[in-house]
């Protein structure tokens, strides 16, 4: 199928937005690019030498729990020294105006509440970096951490900034650089169950995305034709993330919106059906001048 012709059209779709209701976002890692924070496909979505994706399973934990928290470490950093960016402030300021608008995003950088995002209308499906639980599948103990950095003091190294010109620094990002050796032992027990290793609150391949968020996700989408699903900032390659705007297009949509740094391809217009937009560029720049 093809989009109509005016699909990269803003003042077409401040029409469709004006004759809309209910609103839903998936957000992906794109969208925090502007503030500093790196994709998970850019730079070849490499962590010093090591793929993002690889590190984020619970094998990768269990076989070296002090280089995944070394990884989680040095993002915890990065989020807290980073800052909301005029994408985040929008689909903030559309959630005060619109309480039918839910915003689901991929992110974990805590950037859209510190966006003042309304919580009630955001959900983070893959959990966030500065949630912090327990690798005891029995035990439900869960905190919030927004301020500790390091974590604990056996990935300090983690915490510094990579500038090579410090004297002192271990340039993390650089596999020529051999790690601080990290044992089990320097990894917090877990303050609950006293069994577990303290791990980041996030969801790592392979594991179940949090089963009553996605029953609500599902049930909101579902109870009532979604107009408008924006697509922000994401390849769409992660299930069942990638799933979501289809699935909402099953049940009534008819207007999937992409924003996305990347040109459309004919391939890309191919997939999409008349009544999408497609918006090639910054999420930064576009989400604020499509949503005003
Ligand atoms: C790789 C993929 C094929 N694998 C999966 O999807 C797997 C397995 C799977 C399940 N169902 C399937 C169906 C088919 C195939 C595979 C599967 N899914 C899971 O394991 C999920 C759990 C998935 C969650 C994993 N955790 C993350 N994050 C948290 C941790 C952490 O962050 O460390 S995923 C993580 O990667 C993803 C990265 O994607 P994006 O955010 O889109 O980022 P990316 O860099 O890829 O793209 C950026 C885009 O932005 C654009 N861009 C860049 N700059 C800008 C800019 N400035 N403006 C606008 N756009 C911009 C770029 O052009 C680009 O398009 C995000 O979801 C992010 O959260 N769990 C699960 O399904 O459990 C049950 C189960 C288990 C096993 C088997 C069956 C069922
Ligand atoms: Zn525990």
């Amino acid at each position: 199928m093809a989009p109509d012709l005016d699909y990269n059209s803003i003042e077409a779709f401040h029409q469709k937005l004006a004759n809309s209701r209910r609103i839903l976002a998936v957000c992906g890692a794109g969208l925090s690019a502007a503030s500093g924070l790196p994709t998970f496909r850019g730079a070849g979505g490499l962590w010093r030498n090591y793929r993002a994706t690889d590190l984020a399973t619970p094998e990768a934990f269990d076989r070296d729990p002090g280089l995944v928290w070394l990884f989680y470490g040095y993002r915890r950093h990065m989020a807290l020294n980073a800052a909301p960016n005029p994408g985040h402030d929008a689909l903030a300021a559309l959630a005060r105006t619109n309480s039918n608008f839910m915003c689901l995003s991929q992110n974990v950088d805590n950037l859209h509440l510190r966006a003042n995002h309304p919580r009630y209308q955001l959900r983070l499906l893959h959990g966030s970096l500065f949630d912090i639980k327990c690798t005891n599948t029995n035990c439900t103990h869960l905190e919030r951490n927004n301020t500790a950095d390091p974590f604990f003091p056996a990935i300090a190294a983690a915490s510094q900034d990579q500038s090579p010109s410090e004297p002192g620094i271990i340039p993390l990002l650089d596999p020529s650089h051999p790690l601080p050796p990290i044992t089990r032992d320097d990894i917090p027990r877990c303050p609950a169950c006293r069994e577990g290793l303290q791990r980041p609150g996030v969801v790592w391949f392979g594991e179940q995305l949090d089963a009553a968020m996605m029953a609500d996700v599902n049930n909101w989408i579902s109870r009532e034709p979604v107009d408008i699903v924006l697509v922000i900032g994401t390849s769409s390659i992660v299930y069942p993330a990638a799933g979501i705007a289809e699935r909402a297009r099953t049940k009534g949509t008819t207007s999937v919106v992409t924003v996305n740094l990347e040109a459309e391809t004919p391939d890309l217009l191919d997939e999409m059906s008349p009544g999408d937009f497609y918006f090639a560029g910054d999420a930064t720049e576009l989400l604020p001048r499509l949503l005003e």
